[in-house]
């Protein structure tokens, strides 16, 4: 259909003109679009029941990790508070135990008893949750778990009783593995700060400004330290790629090991009731049932679609109804100052559609335009068939084909892929070696509006749906604040570089290196990617942190100082910008980390 399509496409210029000619070849080629018999049940408690055996089988040939993902997919579709799926909870927190992921294995055992577990086994779920705390802290007090396994062995028969009970007694005298503890990186994610009245929970020091050359950036109002944090951030919104969506939360991207379902669809995971509610309420109520119909029939997403249409639900929910959105959309549109354009309120606030919408977009290629309208119309396809968006559930293209507001919905979901092509980020998944594998993105836009150079003077750090933007070296008041849209810069001729950005990015580098001509062999101050290498292959915990410091050869003070960001930072975060500042700024640091050792 594609390679055809280029041909109807071929006098298409404006957004609209390609949304217009994909809505035509929809509607006239409607039966091979996949209908309402293609949508599969949310849930299957068949299918459950089969993986749940397999999980129980196989989860000796299987890595830790596929068992937990064979876990994860059964109890996506068992029936919420059914008894299938607080027998998968439960037998899950044995495998978790076994693999001294003590706290998971506890976070499983609760949701099994809040589930419909069976009273002449909950004894066992006790003992299991005795055996956790014992192996987390043997000075524990473990004596009420221990007498509520007492109280529910009266519900087993004898044989099962006696044999409880005579593992209950061993219970403190077994040795445990040490404790795996999985790191929740965000815990070092320092606060925000939140001075600025003009760009919301930011630095006071920034301000946005625009300039023929390099369009919207961002400026430093004062003169700034290496090191101080201009803002930290939740995403606007997340996306996980499709292989990932049953084994990382779909809310903030964590791996997950003691998952809680979606209660409606059967394709996503949360790494706790707190990201389900929140993603319930934020998209996903909307969000459910379309991307059910879109995976039944599809099987899979790509990220920048998925993430089109979650900006799509985010404005909707901002707004209220598609006309609400028109008029917003209209009224931005109509905003001749770019700048002002992405304000609400008189302010920048990046929580607000306003922020999302006019982000600059880079050129496509026809292939490309004609591949995002053609998605686009799909997505929209499936929303007016499974959600009541539009006001009801359609039935067929043809009457979405007649919806008031169909070229408009159409025109802005092909927007949102653009947009999103342009500016999303990646996230990576946790991986055993130091391969960075790519797990979906995030959109934040704040960071959006940082101009590139080859030599920035900011980093960013992303932990999760969190991100971090922090100075890298001293910037004077009115200079622009830079981040790198690549990492390895430093090391080519000035030519190259430009060209590699214009062939990526579509534009030519006018950063201060570049105008300035710097080539490998000058000293550019951000050339911390010489060190990532043995960093990244460090696990971020703080045993490998001091053996990264010794590498490092810092001195005495130099190791306190790690420490102390380390305390604020991430293991990775911390190293690199001690790295940085401990070369070029020494003196600055430890004045700065003195105040708090
Ligand atoms: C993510 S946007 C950054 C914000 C953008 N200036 C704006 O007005 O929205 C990326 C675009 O900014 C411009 N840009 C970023 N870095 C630049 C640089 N070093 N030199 C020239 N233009 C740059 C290019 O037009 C690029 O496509």
């Amino acid at each position: 259909m594609h390679a055809l399509a280029a041909e109807h496409f071929s006098n298409a210029k404006t957004d609209e003109d390609f949304v217009k000619v994909a809505l035509k070849m929809h509607v006239k080629q409607q039966d091979e679009m996949p209908n309402l018999k293609d949508i599969k049940k949310p849930k299957c408690e068949v299918k459950a029941k089969w993986l749940l055996d397999i999980a129980k089988k196989d989860f000796s040939r299987m890595s830790l990790d596929k068992t937990v993902e064979v876990y994860n997919t059964a109890m996506s579709l068992a029936l919420p508070g059914s008894e299938l799926l607080a027998h998968a909870y439960a037998n899950r927190s044995i495998v978790l135990s076994n693999a001294a992921m003590y706290e998971e294995s506890l976070k499983d055992i609760e949701h099994a008893l809040k589930a419909n577990y069976p009273d002449n086994m909950k004894a066992l779920l006790f003992v299991r949750k005795a055996k956790n705390l014992f192996a987390l802290d043997p000075t524990a007090d473990i004596e009420d778990t221990l007498n509520k396994a007492r109280q529910w062995a009266l519900k087993m028969n004898d044989k099962e009783k006696s044999k409880l009970l005579k593992n209950l007694e061993k219970i403190k005298t077994k040795k445990y593995k040490k404790p795996v503890k999985e790191r929740d990186n965000r815990m070092f994610v320092p606060s925000s700060p939140n001075d600025n009245p003009i760009i919301k929970d930011t630095l006071a020091a920034i301000a946005i400004k625009y300039s023929e050359k390099f369009g919207r950036h961002i400026v430093a109002t004062r003169d700034m330290m290496a090191g101080e944090v201009v803002s930290v951030k939740r995403a606007y919104a997340l996306v996980v790629s499709c292989e990932y969506k049953l084994k990382l939360c779909w809310n903030c991207s964590k791996h997950c090991w003691s998952s809680v379902p979606c209660e409606t669809c059967s394709n996503v995971i949360y790494c706790s009731e707190k990201c389900r509610n929140v993603a319930w309420k934020d998209y996903h109520d909307i969000e459910c049932s379309i991307l059910n119909g879109l995976l039944s029939s599809i099987h899979c997403y790509e990220d920048i679609s998925l993430m089109s249409l979650r900006l799509f639900i985010k404005a909707i929910k901002e707004f209220g109804t598609v006309k609400a959105l028109y008029e917003s959309v209209q009224k931005i549109d109509s905003t001749a100052d770019l700048i002002m354009k992405s304000f609400t309120d008189g302010i920048y606030d990046d929580k607000k559609y306003a922020s999302v919408y006019p982000l600059c977009r880079k050129p496509m290629n026809l292939r490309f335009k004609v591949q995002c309208a053609l998605k686009a119309l799909q997505y929209m396809y499936f929303m007016a068939l499974t959600s009541d968006v539009f006001g009801k559930k359609m039935k067929s293209m043809d009457e979405l084909g007649n919806y008031e507001y169909a070229v408009f919905v159409g025109k802005l979901l092909y927007h949102h892929t653009v947009l999103s092509s342009t500016n999303m980020s990646a996230i990576h998944a946790p991986s055993t070696n130091s391969e960075l594998l790519n797990c979906g993105g995030l959109l934040n836009p704040l960071e959006s509006l940082y101009n590139h150079s080859c030599d920035p003077n900011m980093d960013s750090i992303v932990c999760l749906d969190m991100s971090a933007f922090i100075t890298l070296q001293t910037i004077k008041k009115g200079e622009q604040l830079f981040i790198s849209y690549g990492q390895e810069f430093h090391h080519m001729p000035t030519p190259k570089r430009r060209e590699e950005l214009q062939n990526i990015r579509s534009y030519w580098c006018d950063c201060p290196a570049c105008i300035n001509n710097w080539n490998p062999g000058h000293d550019f101050p951000s050339a911390y990617l010489i060190y990532t290498n043995q960093i990244y292959d460090l696990n971020d915990n703080a045993e490998n942190l001091s053996k990264a410091a010794n590498k490092l050869k810092l001195g005495k003070l130099g190791q306190m100082c790690l420490q102390f960001l380390y305390k604020i930072l991430t293991c990775q975060f911390a190293l690199r910008l001690l790295k940085f500042i401990y070369d070029y700024n020494h003196s600055e640091l430890l004045d700065y980390a003195s105040n708090f050792i």
